[in-house]
Order: structure tokens, then sequence, then C-alpha cells
């Protein structure tokens, strides 16, 4: 147990934090087991929701791609994926937007208002906040060369209006985002929630861009668990790619930090959301955790 005076220091430790990141927006990438288990859920979110207290702007955009496989497995529809992105026909694309914005949208909005906070559940469709184009599939071949190939519904951010999102914010909502944009006769675009994150971080102006995943960040050695790599220059990553080191799902993950500190993002981070408040840590404590991802 600790003692009151250890309690108080760490409160007092947040501080500095606090008035750092007072007014500042942070996007919040949702994902993995962070999603799933209910212990974690109600961490992640209470962490949110106390970040919203202490003046700071949490913007939610949340994936679900393990529920949308199993609601397309109970549908008998088989998944299938083009370097990372699902193939989204038109069917399938009805039940992604059923599983992103109908069901776990919601869900999450429902648990922050219980836990305290004010939650508005958006998708990229809601005043045309996320504006997409088709985007095609890309398959590397052994030759090293790249195959463009049809992936259907699935989207290519083209523009970002921010503005329903920062009413929120200054109304003292948090907004939580699904990632379906909308195309130019109205369609809906199904887009990698990474992705969606990493540009709505841009458009926003955001301090921060955090990314929950089901690892401890990026290892030198997947194998090794004590590899961690603390921090990353954005100029490191194509060869940290290339080497075989970042490999399958962490490559859209530091890719859009890259793009997000390109795009003007101070900071940007991939986080263990199997560690109960790893936001919190990350946010108020001096021991940043997981990788961060800077210019
Ligand atoms: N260098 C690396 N360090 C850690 N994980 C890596 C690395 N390269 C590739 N990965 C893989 O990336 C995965 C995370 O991506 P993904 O499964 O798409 O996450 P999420 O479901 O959270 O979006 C890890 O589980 C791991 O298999
Ligand atoms: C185009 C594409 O692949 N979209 C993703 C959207 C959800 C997502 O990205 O969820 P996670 O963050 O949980 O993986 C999908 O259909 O699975």
């Amino acid at each position: 147990m600790l003692s009151a005076q250890e309690k108080a220091a760490i409160l007092v430790e947040a501080l500095p934090y606090i008035r750092k990141f007072y007014g500042k927006t942070v996007v919040i990438k949702y994902g993995g087991h962070a999603m799933v288990d209910c212990g974690l859920k109600k961490a992640v979110l209470t962490d949110v929701v106390l970040m919203k207290y202490v003046g700071i702007h949490p913007v939610i955009v949340h994936g679900g791609g393990p529920e949308i496989t199993a609601m397309l497995q109970k549908l008998g529809i088989e998944s299938r994926f083009v370097g990372g992105l699902r193939v989204t026909d038109e069917e399938t694309m009805e039940i992604v937007e059923m599983v992103l914005a109908g069901k776990l949208n919601k869900e999450i909005v429902s648990l922050i208002n219980r836990i305290g906070g004010k939650a508005v559940g958006l998708s990229g469709k809601d005043a045309c906040l996320l504006q997409a184009v088709k985007k095609p599939g890309k398959v590397y071949q052994p030759d090293g060369t790249v195959e463009m190939v049809d992936i259907g519904c699935v989207g290519q951010v083209k523009k970002v209006n921010p503005a329903i999102v920062h009413t929120l914010i200054n109304e003292g909502y948090i907004p939580v985002v699904a990632p379906v944009a909308v195309g130019p006769e109205g369609e809906s675009y199904n887009v990698n929630a990474d992705t969606a994150a990493g540009e709505l971080a841009v458009a926003l102006g955001a301090d921060k861009l955090i990314i929950l995943t089901d690892v401890e960040g990026i290892l030198e050695d997947r194998e090794n668990k004590n590899s961690l790599i603390s921090v990353i220059r954005a100029d490191d990553v194509p060869d940290l790619i290339a080497r075989g080191i970042i490999d399958g799902g962490m490559i859209p993950k530091v890719e859009c930090c890259t793009r997000a500190l390109y795009g003007g993002v101070n900071t940007t981070h991939i986080l263990d959301g199997r560690v109960p408040h790893s936001i919190l840590l990350e946010v108020f404590t001096d021991k940043g955790i997981g990788t961060m991802v800077v210019r």
C-alpha cells in the first residue's frame, strides 16, 4: 500500500504535465485488447474522462477490426485483407458501418457517459468530417514490384473537416469518431482506424497522438519483450521498415505517426493498451512508456 505521502507525491508529479497539456488536444486511437477486456475498457475511458476534467481535450478514434471480422463470420462472410486493409465489397461495407458506427461507437459513448464524461459519437460521415476517395490495395511482388488491386469500398482520406469536433470540444464534450468516411457521391468508405486518427490529429492541430495496441511498443526484436525502442526518429522509420524490424500491422501505425509529425503534431506514441491506465502513465508521469516517435 502506498503511504499518504507517496499518494500525494504522485499527484504532485502530475502538475507540470497538467499545466503543459492544459487546453491541448490529444487524439487517441483506441483499439485492440483495451477495447475488448471489460477492466481495460473502463481503465482507458476513465483516463480519457480524467484528462477532460483537468482541461485537456481528448478525442477518440476507435477501431474494431476483430469485431467486424466476428460479425462477418456470423453472417458466413469470410474476411480478406490486402496490405493490412480489409477487402470491402458493398455488402461488407454495410456490416462495417453497422459494427463501427452503430454498435461499437455507441458502446464507447455510453461507457464514457456512465464514467462521468460527456461523450458524443460521430462517424466520419457526420458533418463531412472525413472525406475520402477509393483507395486501391497494394500487393508487393517477390521481384520488388507493386501491383495495385481493387479492394472495394476502402477509402483514402482526402479532406478532413474538423469543425464539428472543435464545436464539441469547445462545448465540453469528448468526441468519439468511427473510421467510416464519406465519398463524393455520399457513399461510405472503410478507413483504417490508425490512418483516420493520424489525419484527424493533423486537421485538429493536435498536440499529441496516442495509438493503443497489444504490444509493448516497437520492439527491436519481436521475440524479446525487453527490446523496446523508447524513441524513434520519423526519418529512421523507412530504414526500420526496409530492415524488417517494423512489419505487418505496425507499419500503418508508424506511418500514421510520421504523417502526423510532419503535419504538425508535436509527439506521437505507440502504447501497450494491455497495461491498465497506460494513457495516464504516459501523459502525467515522468516515466514515459511505450515508443515515442519524434520528428
Ligand atoms: N517491431 C515491432 N514491434 C512490435 N510489434 C511489431 C513490430 N513489427 C510488427 N509488429 C506487429 O504489429 C502488431 C500490431 O499491429 P496490429 O495487430 O495491427 O495492432 P492493432 O490490432 O492494435 O491495430 C503486433 O502485434 C506485432 O505482431
Ligand atoms: C480498411 C480497413 O481495413 N478498415 C478497418 C477498420 C477498423 C480498424 O481499423 O480497426 P482496428 O484498428 O481494430 O484494426 C477494418 O475493416 O478492419
